[in-house]
Protein backbone atom coordinates (compact mmCIF):
# COMPACT_ATOMS: atom_id res chain seq x y z
CA UNK A 1 0.00 0.00 0.00
CA UNK A 2 1.34 3.83 -0.92
CA UNK A 3 1.56 6.47 1.37
CA UNK A 4 -0.27 9.65 0.45
CA UNK A 5 1.30 12.56 0.81
CA UNK A 6 1.26 16.40 0.39
CA UNK A 7 3.42 18.73 0.34
CA UNK A 8 2.14 22.33 0.82
CA UNK A 9 4.58 24.74 -0.66
CA UNK A 10 5.49 22.01 -2.70
CA UNK A 11 7.19 25.15 -5.24
CA UNK A 12 9.15 26.40 -2.36
CA UNK A 13 12.82 26.28 -1.45
CA UNK A 14 12.32 23.49 1.21
CA UNK A 15 9.40 21.86 -0.93
CA UNK A 16 10.84 21.28 -4.17
CA UNK A 17 13.63 19.51 -2.08
CA UNK A 18 11.20 16.63 -0.80
CA UNK A 19 9.90 16.48 -3.87
CA UNK A 20 12.80 15.60 -5.27
CA UNK A 21 13.35 12.97 -2.65
CA UNK A 22 9.93 11.13 -3.01
CA UNK A 23 9.18 11.58 -6.11
CA UNK A 24 10.89 8.53 -7.67
CA UNK A 25 9.63 6.42 -4.30
CA UNK A 26 7.19 3.81 -4.84
CA UNK A 27 5.96 3.68 -1.18
CA UNK A 28 5.04 7.11 -1.72
CA UNK A 29 2.11 9.17 -4.15
CA UNK A 30 2.05 12.40 -4.05
CA UNK A 31 -1.03 14.55 -3.87
CA UNK A 32 -0.87 17.01 -6.43
CA UNK A 33 -2.25 20.66 -6.68
CA UNK A 34 -2.58 22.77 -9.38
CA UNK A 35 -0.21 25.69 -8.82
CA UNK A 36 -2.60 28.38 -9.37
CA UNK A 37 -4.28 27.15 -6.46
CA UNK A 38 -1.48 26.52 -3.91
CA UNK A 39 -2.99 29.55 -1.99
CA UNK A 40 -6.53 28.38 -2.42
CA UNK A 41 -8.37 27.16 0.89
CA UNK A 42 -10.48 24.92 -0.62
CA UNK A 43 -8.22 23.73 -3.31
CA UNK A 44 -5.25 22.70 0.09
CA UNK A 45 -8.41 21.37 2.00
CA UNK A 46 -9.23 19.18 -0.37
CA UNK A 47 -5.30 18.29 -1.31
CA UNK A 48 -4.97 17.43 2.85
CA UNK A 49 -8.24 15.58 2.73
CA UNK A 50 -6.59 12.87 0.36
CA UNK A 51 -3.65 12.61 1.54
CA UNK A 52 -2.15 10.21 5.08
CA UNK A 53 0.45 12.96 5.75
CA UNK A 54 1.36 16.43 4.91
CA UNK A 55 4.63 18.39 4.70
CA UNK A 56 3.99 22.07 5.16
CA UNK A 57 6.89 24.11 3.15
CA UNK A 58 5.67 27.40 4.34
CA UNK A 59 5.74 30.58 5.79
CA UNK A 60 4.96 30.58 9.87
CA UNK A 61 1.50 31.81 9.14
CA UNK A 62 0.60 29.87 6.48
CA UNK A 63 1.67 26.64 8.28
CA UNK A 64 -0.82 27.57 10.95
CA UNK A 65 -3.47 28.11 8.81
CA UNK A 66 -3.10 24.40 7.26
CA UNK A 67 -2.88 23.38 10.73
CA UNK A 68 -6.58 25.02 11.41
CA UNK A 69 -7.59 23.83 7.96
CA UNK A 70 -6.92 20.37 8.33
CA UNK A 71 -8.04 19.74 11.93
CA UNK A 72 -10.61 17.66 11.35
CA UNK A 73 -9.32 15.91 9.09
CA UNK A 74 -7.33 12.37 9.17
CA UNK A 75 -4.06 13.31 7.98
CA UNK A 76 -0.68 14.23 9.65
CA UNK A 77 1.27 16.76 9.63
CA UNK A 78 4.75 16.98 9.41
CA UNK A 79 5.85 21.35 9.67
CA UNK A 80 9.05 22.20 8.67
CA UNK A 81 8.48 26.22 9.54
CA UNK A 82 9.33 27.45 13.21
CA UNK A 83 5.09 27.73 14.05
CA UNK A 84 5.15 24.65 16.36
CA UNK A 85 8.93 23.81 17.60
CA UNK A 86 8.13 24.92 20.99
CA UNK A 87 4.31 23.36 21.47
CA UNK A 88 3.99 20.68 23.90
CA UNK A 89 1.40 18.85 21.32
CA UNK A 90 4.26 18.96 18.95
CA UNK A 91 6.64 16.18 18.28
CA UNK A 92 9.94 17.62 17.84
CA UNK A 93 10.96 15.83 15.01
CA UNK A 94 14.94 15.48 16.22
CA UNK A 95 14.77 11.39 16.44
CA UNK A 96 18.34 11.51 17.49
CA UNK A 97 17.28 13.82 20.67
CA UNK A 98 17.03 10.93 22.93
CA UNK A 99 16.26 7.26 22.92
CA UNK A 100 12.42 7.48 23.14
CA UNK A 101 12.26 10.37 20.50
CA UNK A 102 11.85 8.33 17.46
CA UNK A 103 8.64 6.20 18.94
CA UNK A 104 7.48 9.93 19.94
CA UNK A 105 7.38 10.95 16.34
CA UNK A 106 6.07 7.67 14.91
CA UNK A 107 2.93 7.79 16.72
CA UNK A 108 2.01 11.65 16.32
CA UNK A 109 -0.07 13.12 14.67
CA UNK A 110 1.90 16.71 14.77
CA UNK A 111 5.72 16.20 13.91
CA UNK A 112 7.65 20.25 13.94
CA UNK A 113 11.13 20.01 12.13
CA UNK A 114 14.09 21.76 13.74
CA UNK A 115 15.24 24.32 11.73
CA UNK A 116 18.42 24.04 10.55
CA UNK A 117 20.88 25.87 12.84
CA UNK A 118 18.68 24.44 15.80
CA UNK A 119 19.53 21.09 14.43
CA UNK A 120 23.26 21.82 14.89
CA UNK A 121 23.25 23.30 18.47
CA UNK A 122 21.03 20.46 19.85
CA UNK A 123 23.29 17.84 17.97
CA UNK A 124 26.15 19.45 19.87
CA UNK A 125 24.93 20.54 23.30
CA UNK A 126 21.79 18.01 24.07
CA UNK A 127 23.86 15.50 25.07
CA UNK A 128 26.33 17.39 27.42
CA UNK A 129 23.62 19.18 29.02
CA UNK A 130 21.62 15.64 29.90
CA UNK A 131 24.92 14.37 30.87
CA UNK A 132 25.58 16.77 33.53
CA UNK A 133 28.74 17.94 31.89
CA UNK A 134 27.61 21.96 30.57
CA UNK A 135 25.27 22.97 33.49
CA UNK A 136 21.69 24.30 31.99
CA UNK A 137 23.04 28.09 33.14
CA UNK A 138 26.55 27.80 31.41
CA UNK A 139 27.29 30.77 29.41
CA UNK A 140 27.27 29.50 26.24
CA UNK A 141 27.87 30.82 22.72
CA UNK A 142 26.85 29.44 19.20
CA UNK A 143 28.44 30.76 15.73
CA UNK A 144 27.15 29.90 12.64
CA UNK A 145 27.78 30.36 8.87
CA UNK A 146 25.16 29.26 6.28
CA UNK A 147 24.38 28.92 2.68
CA UNK A 148 21.92 31.32 1.21
CA UNK A 149 19.25 28.90 0.37
CA UNK A 150 18.51 28.81 4.35
CA UNK A 151 17.09 32.08 3.72
CA UNK A 152 14.68 30.54 1.22
CA UNK A 153 13.56 32.39 -2.14
CA UNK A 154 14.00 35.69 -0.88
CA UNK A 155 17.58 35.38 -0.24
CA UNK A 156 18.47 33.63 -3.07
CA UNK A 157 16.97 36.34 -5.46
CA UNK A 158 19.44 38.65 -3.80
CA UNK A 159 22.34 36.42 -3.95
CA UNK A 160 21.17 35.61 -7.98
CA UNK A 161 21.30 38.72 -8.47
CA UNK A 162 24.81 39.56 -7.25
CA UNK A 163 22.75 42.12 -4.83
CA UNK A 164 24.23 40.40 -1.92
CA UNK A 165 27.53 40.71 -0.42
CA UNK A 166 29.67 38.03 -0.26
CA UNK A 167 29.20 37.34 3.35
CA UNK A 168 27.06 39.19 5.82
CA UNK A 169 26.72 38.34 9.90
CA UNK A 170 23.06 38.82 11.11
CA UNK A 171 20.44 38.38 13.94
CA UNK A 172 22.95 40.17 16.03
CA UNK A 173 19.95 41.38 18.28
CA UNK A 174 19.84 38.06 19.73
CA UNK A 175 15.79 37.32 18.40
CA UNK A 176 16.67 35.05 16.03
CA UNK A 177 13.81 32.82 15.63
CA UNK A 178 16.05 29.40 16.39
CA UNK A 179 17.12 30.69 20.44
CA UNK A 180 13.76 29.04 22.03
CA UNK A 181 13.85 25.97 20.13
CA UNK A 182 17.61 25.40 21.27
CA UNK A 183 17.24 26.45 24.82
CA UNK A 184 13.96 24.03 25.42
CA UNK A 185 15.72 21.11 23.68
CA UNK A 186 19.06 21.55 24.86
CA UNK A 187 17.49 22.01 28.90
CA UNK A 188 18.81 25.20 29.11
CA UNK A 189 17.87 27.98 31.84
CA UNK A 190 19.90 30.54 29.88
CA UNK A 191 19.56 32.26 26.77
CA UNK A 192 22.39 31.73 24.60
CA UNK A 193 24.63 34.40 22.39
CA UNK A 194 23.77 33.41 18.75
CA UNK A 195 25.71 34.69 15.93
CA UNK A 196 24.67 33.62 12.75
CA UNK A 197 26.16 34.66 9.12
CA UNK A 198 25.68 33.61 6.08
CA UNK A 199 28.25 33.28 2.80
CA UNK A 200 28.05 33.48 -0.93
CA UNK A 201 27.62 29.37 -1.43
CA UNK A 202 24.09 27.99 -1.83
CA UNK A 203 23.98 25.42 0.64
CA UNK A 204 25.88 23.73 3.70
CA UNK A 205 26.23 25.04 7.37
CA UNK A 206 28.78 24.89 10.09
CA UNK A 207 27.58 25.86 14.15
CA UNK A 208 30.22 26.13 16.21
CA UNK A 209 29.89 26.41 20.27
CA UNK A 210 33.35 27.40 21.99
CA UNK A 211 33.99 26.15 25.63
CA UNK A 212 36.18 26.91 28.19
CA UNK A 213 36.41 23.68 29.83
CA UNK A 214 38.09 24.91 32.89
CA UNK A 215 34.33 27.44 33.48
CA UNK A 216 32.86 24.00 33.35
CA UNK A 217 32.21 22.31 36.74
CA UNK A 218 34.36 19.50 38.03
CA UNK A 219 37.51 18.46 35.73
CA UNK A 220 35.77 17.62 32.61
CA UNK A 221 38.40 17.28 29.85
CA UNK A 222 37.81 17.29 26.39
CA UNK A 223 37.91 13.47 25.53
CA UNK A 224 35.30 13.63 28.08
CA UNK A 225 33.31 15.90 25.81
CA UNK A 226 33.91 13.57 23.14
CA UNK A 227 32.92 10.42 24.32
CA UNK A 228 29.61 11.64 25.91
CA UNK A 229 28.83 12.66 22.38
CA UNK A 230 30.06 9.58 20.78
CA UNK A 231 28.26 7.56 23.18
CA UNK A 232 25.27 9.66 22.75
CA UNK A 233 25.16 9.04 18.38
CA UNK A 234 26.07 5.53 18.29
CA UNK A 235 24.26 3.47 16.27
CA UNK A 236 22.45 6.37 15.03
CA UNK A 237 22.57 6.56 11.41
CA UNK A 238 22.79 10.25 10.37
CA UNK A 239 24.39 11.63 13.44
CA UNK A 240 28.46 10.46 13.43
CA UNK A 241 31.23 12.17 15.49
CA UNK A 242 34.48 12.45 14.15
CA UNK A 243 37.73 10.60 15.90
CA UNK A 244 39.10 13.12 18.05
CA UNK A 245 42.38 12.32 16.50
CA UNK A 246 41.55 14.19 13.79
CA UNK A 247 42.48 17.96 15.01
CA UNK A 248 44.18 19.30 11.57
CA UNK A 249 41.73 18.99 8.65
CA UNK A 250 40.08 22.17 7.43
CA UNK A 251 35.88 21.65 8.22
CA UNK A 252 33.88 22.33 5.35
CA UNK A 253 30.12 23.47 5.69
CA UNK A 254 29.43 22.46 2.70
CA UNK A 255 30.96 18.88 2.89
CA UNK A 256 27.53 16.90 3.69
CA UNK A 257 25.59 18.79 1.16
CA UNK A 258 23.03 16.36 -0.43
CA UNK A 259 22.98 14.05 2.27
CA UNK A 260 20.99 14.18 5.51
CA UNK A 261 23.62 13.30 7.53
CA UNK A 262 25.03 15.66 10.33
CA UNK A 263 29.11 15.49 11.75
CA UNK A 264 30.03 16.67 15.02
CA UNK A 265 33.88 17.23 15.62
CA UNK A 266 35.62 18.04 19.13
CA UNK A 267 38.36 20.16 18.23
CA UNK A 268 40.86 22.79 20.28
CA UNK A 269 43.23 22.16 22.75
CA UNK A 270 43.02 19.58 25.53
CA UNK A 271 45.72 21.19 27.58
CA UNK A 272 44.24 24.14 27.86
CA UNK A 273 40.70 23.00 28.23
CA UNK A 274 40.03 25.75 24.74
CA UNK A 275 37.99 24.02 22.76
CA UNK A 276 35.45 24.33 19.71
CA UNK A 277 32.40 21.72 19.00
CA UNK A 278 31.27 21.75 15.89
CA UNK A 279 28.40 20.50 13.49
CA UNK A 280 28.55 20.42 9.79
CA UNK A 281 25.20 19.77 7.48
CA UNK A 282 23.43 20.73 4.70
CA UNK A 283 20.56 22.94 5.64
CA UNK A 284 18.23 21.87 3.08
CA UNK A 285 19.31 17.87 4.19
CA UNK A 286 19.45 17.09 7.62
CA UNK A 287 18.51 21.36 8.40
CA UNK A 288 14.93 20.55 6.54
CA UNK A 289 13.76 18.29 3.38
CA UNK A 290 16.16 15.49 4.61
CA UNK A 291 14.78 15.93 8.47
CA UNK A 292 11.05 16.18 6.98
CA UNK A 293 11.87 12.82 4.72
CA UNK A 294 13.39 11.22 7.85
CA UNK A 295 10.60 11.70 9.84
CA UNK A 296 8.10 10.28 7.54
CA UNK A 297 9.92 7.50 7.21
CA UNK A 298 8.95 6.94 10.93
CA UNK A 299 5.69 7.88 10.24
CA UNK A 300 5.31 5.88 7.50
CA UNK A 301 6.87 2.65 9.59
CA UNK A 302 3.92 3.26 12.03
CA UNK A 303 1.43 2.88 8.66
CA UNK A 304 3.32 -0.67 8.20
CA UNK A 305 3.30 -1.51 11.83
CA UNK A 306 -0.83 -0.63 11.90
CA UNK A 307 -1.15 -2.42 8.60
CA UNK A 308 0.11 -5.60 9.52
CA UNK A 309 -1.46 -6.00 12.36
N1 LIG B 1 15.41 27.06 3.52
C1 LIG B 1 15.86 26.41 4.60
O1 LIG B 1 17.06 26.07 4.75
C2 LIG B 1 14.90 26.02 5.67
C3 LIG B 1 13.58 26.46 5.68
N2 LIG B 1 12.74 26.05 6.70
C4 LIG B 1 11.37 26.52 6.81
O2 LIG B 1 10.56 25.89 5.81
C5 LIG B 1 9.51 26.78 5.45
C6 LIG B 1 9.61 27.05 3.95
O3 LIG B 1 10.87 27.70 3.75
P1 LIG B 1 11.53 27.86 2.32
O4 LIG B 1 11.23 26.65 1.52
O5 LIG B 1 12.94 28.23 2.56
O6 LIG B 1 10.69 29.12 1.79
P2 LIG B 1 10.41 29.59 0.31
O7 LIG B 1 10.16 31.05 0.41
O8 LIG B 1 11.48 29.12 -0.60
O9 LIG B 1 9.06 28.81 -0.07
C7 LIG B 1 7.83 29.02 0.60
C8 LIG B 1 6.73 28.49 -0.27
O10 LIG B 1 5.48 28.63 0.40
C9 LIG B 1 4.53 29.17 -0.54
N3 LIG B 1 3.50 29.89 0.20
C10 LIG B 1 3.59 31.08 0.85
N4 LIG B 1 2.43 31.40 1.43
C11 LIG B 1 1.56 30.39 1.14
C12 LIG B 1 0.18 30.14 1.45
N5 LIG B 1 -0.52 31.00 2.19
N6 LIG B 1 -0.37 29.00 1.01
C13 LIG B 1 0.33 28.12 0.26
N7 LIG B 1 1.62 28.31 -0.10
C14 LIG B 1 2.22 29.43 0.35
C15 LIG B 1 5.36 30.08 -1.41
O11 LIG B 1 4.72 30.34 -2.63
P3 LIG B 1 5.02 31.74 -3.39
O12 LIG B 1 6.48 31.79 -3.63
O13 LIG B 1 4.22 31.61 -4.62
O14 LIG B 1 4.56 32.82 -2.47
C16 LIG B 1 6.62 29.22 -1.60
O15 LIG B 1 6.48 28.30 -2.63
C17 LIG B 1 9.69 28.07 6.24
O16 LIG B 1 8.88 28.05 7.38
C18 LIG B 1 11.16 28.02 6.59
O17 LIG B 1 11.39 28.80 7.70
C19 LIG B 1 13.18 25.14 7.62
C20 LIG B 1 14.45 24.69 7.64
C21 LIG B 1 15.44 25.16 6.70
C1 LIG C 1 20.28 31.92 6.16
C2 LIG C 1 18.95 32.17 6.80
O1 LIG C 1 18.33 33.22 6.62
N1 LIG C 1 18.49 31.20 7.58
C3 LIG C 1 17.21 31.30 8.23
C4 LIG C 1 16.92 30.05 8.99
C5 LIG C 1 16.68 28.85 8.10
C6 LIG C 1 15.84 27.81 8.81
O2 LIG C 1 16.24 26.88 9.44
O3 LIG C 1 14.57 28.16 8.79
P1 LIG C 1 13.43 27.80 9.78
O4 LIG C 1 13.75 28.16 11.16
O5 LIG C 1 12.29 28.54 9.30
O6 LIG C 1 13.26 26.36 9.74
C7 LIG C 1 17.17 32.44 9.24
O7 LIG C 1 18.19 32.75 9.86
O8 LIG C 1 16.06 32.93 9.50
Amino acid sequence: MTTKVFIDGEAGTTGLQIRDRLIRRADIELVQIDPDLRKDADARKAAFAAADVAILCLPDAAAKEAVALSADLDVRIIDASTAHRVNPDWAFGLPELSPDQADRIKTARYVANPGCYSTGAIALLAPLVKAGLVPADHPISINAISGYTGGGKGLIADFDSGEAPAAFIYATGQTHKHLPEIVEYCGLDRMPIFVPSVGNFAQGMAVQIPLHLSDLPGDVGMGQIHAALARHYEGADHIRVCPIEDQDSRIVPTALNGSNDLEISVRGDAETGRVVLIAVLDNLGKGASGAAVQNLDLMIGTFADRDAA
